[in-house]
């Protein structure tokens, strides 16, 4: 609403306003809905009855109209100033949960909202916002009257858009504070001026620490949004410190798709007689109903070929993939952007630089591509356009988690699909979602489409050093989450084929995991006292038990792969079939000597031809064929590993002289340019490089290697690389120039830089 320029036009604006605002609060306070009652459950108001204030014509007596039950946002008590803004937003029918909690926050109640993933809750607590601080008459004077707490920057950045829009024609000042902007000192010089501030737990925090006189006792209404997840124990701390400097009495929103009644979880918040609006508490299904969900059996080892195959399959569309850390979407990014899938790539992390990650979120909401993310776009995100998969690679955490990652697709009106994959180990979880009212449907994979690119990836790992150090990265971290999941009845280490994962990210060993080395240590150790109390233990060593136990692990992996890859299954295609399938059992059983093996897997680390030119596992070149069943020689098995190893040692070690060679001669050329009073500007931004797209040309991907060799190589000298220089100085020496030869290079350059 634009600011009248003659002061008697100004005057006559105000004192409309303030009419209104009268008008608004009788209206409000006359037809306040019944506490604890559900405005969903009452008839919408007939067409073309009377809205607002209304005054019989014969009596004069006045009235007001009902407001619980409408489903238009015009019937609501709310001033034209924001109805604008709604109008502007496209916003005209309410959906339920607006429905349900409006009336009552509208009319001053703390709310606890639940509503599924993508049903409208932004706007359920947007617009109390406004509407309170208007009726109060809030000004810049008076300071922060409203605080919208959001667990992540790219939501909170989301609802600082929808403020605005909504907001629009409002004279509020609002601010984004949010973590990870330099811009903090500005922040502090401004933010008391601010009304409405939308902000991370960590930053309000900050401020409310540092910024001098940052007052926030005079706060209206407190939001916090996807509650459940702020009042949960990573942010619990920061929270209370928040809360205990705000003003008892405000009015309090909390709204989340997956909400908490806990009152131990409320208690520190001082909830007045809350209402518990859960719309969709007696549907049929948690998640949103034009969302289809499947899930499907893919051994640890195949995740990544399941998820480059179903890429490659779905090069049309917009894809979602939620990994469960950060190294692990660096290397799965980094690793498929070099395989060119055909699609554009990104990815989004809570590593990566603020600006950067706004960027790529903005780039996501817009183009077809697929973007590889953390849990950090789990929660809240409304992607612009809509996203068309959800694919969860990673098991997520709890059924909450599972309902927020689904919940980036099917939002509002429109339709999407999603499909998990479960390890045969974490079946468990199919089970929990089921009970929890999450209608998926669990499926065979198409294996006949299944393309492996653990062979891609051990070639790419040689070519790209740098790369070998975000697998091992990758591989542990992944470890490590599955470590330290709460739920042990799904999530269990120990039952992992870690060696066959580590060569499924074409690792040619498997990193050395500490945790897991305790972990199993500590395994075998109460294994061994039961052994021995049953007189049965043969004096076999802790090592050699615990290479047995993953030896053993293999067997079986290898049973249930062959079933894996021969169930004629649906296709994975975008039409896909969802036939139910048989679950596979996660136990293994210890077996020892003969390995049998399915010959079809695509275990190894590189692609082996048969004589007719077809490509074979690389193990199946060394099985033999006795009536039928396919065995491996466990003596044959080893002595393949042992060569290739020794083959990749080698060929690692020429690389690393060749890198050392390649950077002593890029110092020296620095030298001299240095010499010459010129500046060489290779400051780099890591981030940038992380979060580059696909269909970088080659020589743009080898300076951003180069760049990266760099931290990679000071990186693996302060760790094994180091003891190995100093131990074996020839194995440098070899490839090294003398100091003679430098100093001819030298000016060999320095003159040719004259001419
Ligand atoms: N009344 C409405 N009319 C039309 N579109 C709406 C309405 N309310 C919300 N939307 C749209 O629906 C989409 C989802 O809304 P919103 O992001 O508020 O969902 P949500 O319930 O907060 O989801 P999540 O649980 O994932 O955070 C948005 O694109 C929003 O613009």
């Amino acid at each position: 609403m634009r600011r009248p320029k003659s002061r008697a036009a100004r005057k006559q604006q105000k004192n409309t306003e303030f009419q209104e605002i009268e008008i608004l609060n009788e209206w409000i306070e006359s037809q306040k809905p019944e506490s604890g009652s559900n405005p969903l459950a009452i008839d919408p108001l007939k067409s073309k009855s009377p809205i607002g204030r209304i005054v019989d014509p014969e009596s004069g007596v006045v009235s007001f109209s009902r407001y619980a039950g409408a489903r238009k946002f015009y019937e609501l008590p709310i001033s034209k100033r924001t109805k604008n803004g709604l109008e502007r937003g496209g916003f005209k029918k309410m959906t339920d949960i607006q429905v349900a909690s409006l009336p009552h926050a509208l009319c001053g109640r703390d709310i606890l909202g639940a509503a599924k993933t993508g049903s409208g809750k932004t706007l359920a607590f947007v617009i109390p916002v406004l509407e309170k601080l208007h009726r109060e008459r809030w000004g810049p004077e008076d300071g922060v009257g409203s605080i919208i707490i959001s667990p992540t920057r790219e939501l909170a950045g989301q609802l600082f858009d929808v403020l605005k829009t909504v907001g629009k024609y409002h004279t509020f000042s609002a601010g984004l504070l949010i973590g990870g902007r330099k811009d903090v000192d500005v922040e502090k010089e401004r933010v008391n001026e601010l009304n409405i501030l939308i902000c991370t737990p960590g930053r309000l925090l900050q401020h409310m620490d540092e910024t001098p006189n940052f007052d926030c006792s005079q706060l209206q209404v407190l939001v916090l949004d996807e509650a459940d997840r702020i009042l949960d124990i990573g942010f619990k701390k920061t929270l209370n410190a928040i809360v205990s400097q705000l003003p008892k009495r405000r009015q309090t929103l909390l709204f989340s798709a997956t909400q908490t009644k806990s009152v131990q979880d409320l208690a520190s918040l001082s909830l007045k007689d809350p209402e518990y609006i859960s719309v969709h508490e007696k549907a049929d299904t948690a998640t949103p109903n034009r969302l289809q969900q499947t899930a499907m059996i893919v051994p640890l080892e195949q995740k990544l070929d399941m998820l480059w195959s179903f890429i490659k399959a779905h090069l049309k569309s917009k894809i979602l993939v939620f990994l469960s850390s950060c190294k692990e979407v660096k290397f799965v990014f980094e690793a498929f952007k070099k395989l060119r899938p055909g699609i554009p790539l990104k990815c989004l992390h809570g590593r990566m630089k603020q600006e950067i990650r706004l960027g790529i979120y903005s780039q996501f909401c817009e183009s077809r591509s697929v973007l590889f993310s953390t849990d950090v776009a789990s929660r809240g995100l409304d992607f612009n356009k809509a996203v068309d998969w959800v694919v969860q690679v990673d098991c997520p955490e709890d059924v909450a988690s599972y309902i927020h990652r689904v919940g980036r697709t099917a939002r509002y009106l429109s339709g999407g699909r999603s499909v998990l994959f479960l390890m045969p180990s974490e079946m468990k979880m199919l089970e929990k979602l089921q009970a929890a009212k999450v209608p998926i449907q669990f499926i065979k994979a198409n294996t006949k489409r299944l393309e492996p690119v653990s062979s891609l990836l051990s070639a790419l790992l040689v070519k790209y050093p740098d790369m070998q150090q975000l697998a091992q990265r990758a591989f542990i971290t992944y470890l490590r989450s599955i470590y330290i999941q709460k739920d042990k009845e799904i999530f269990d280490v120990t039952k992992l084929p870690i060696d066959d994962y580590s060569a499924s990210l074409g690792l040619p060993m498997t990193p050395k995991v500490r945790f897991l080395n305790q972990k199993k240590k500590s395994k075998i150790e109460s294994e061994k006292s039961t052994i021995i109390e049953s007189e049965t233990f043969d004096g076999e060593n802790e090592s050699a038990v615990a290479k047995e136990e993953l030896l053993v692990e293999d067997v079986k992996d290898n049973k249930e792969d062959k079933d894996f890859l021969l169930k004629d299954a649906p296709d994975l295609g975008e039409g896909n079939a969802t036939e139910t399938g048989d679950i596979m059992p996660a136990t293994r059983v210890l077996k020892k000597k003969k390995l049998k093996i399915n010959v079809h897997r695509p275990v190894g680390t590189r692609v082996v031809f048969d004589e007719e030119g077809n490509t074979q596992a690389p193990l199946a070149m060394l099985a033999e064929k006795t009536s039928g069943e396919i065995q491996l020689d466990q003596d044959k098995k080893n002595e393949y590993y042992k060569k290739m190893r020794e083959e990749l040692k080698q060929v690692d070690k020429e690389d690393k002289v060749l890198e050392r060679q390649r950077l002593r001669e890029k110092r020296m050329k620095k030298k001299m340019k240095l010499k010459k009073g010129q500046r060489e500007d290779d400051d780099e931004d890591e981030d940038e490089y992380i979060s580059g797209s696909e269909g970088e040309g080659e020589a743009d991907a080898n300076k951003k290697r180069k760049r990266s060799k760099i931290y990679f190589h000071s990186d693996s000298d302060s760790d094994g690389e180091k003891g190995e220089n100093e131990a074996d100085p020839a194995g440098i020496n070899a490839g090294s120039i003398s100091l003679e030869e430098q100093e001819q290079l030298a000016l060999k350059l320095l003159n040719s830089m004259h001419s």
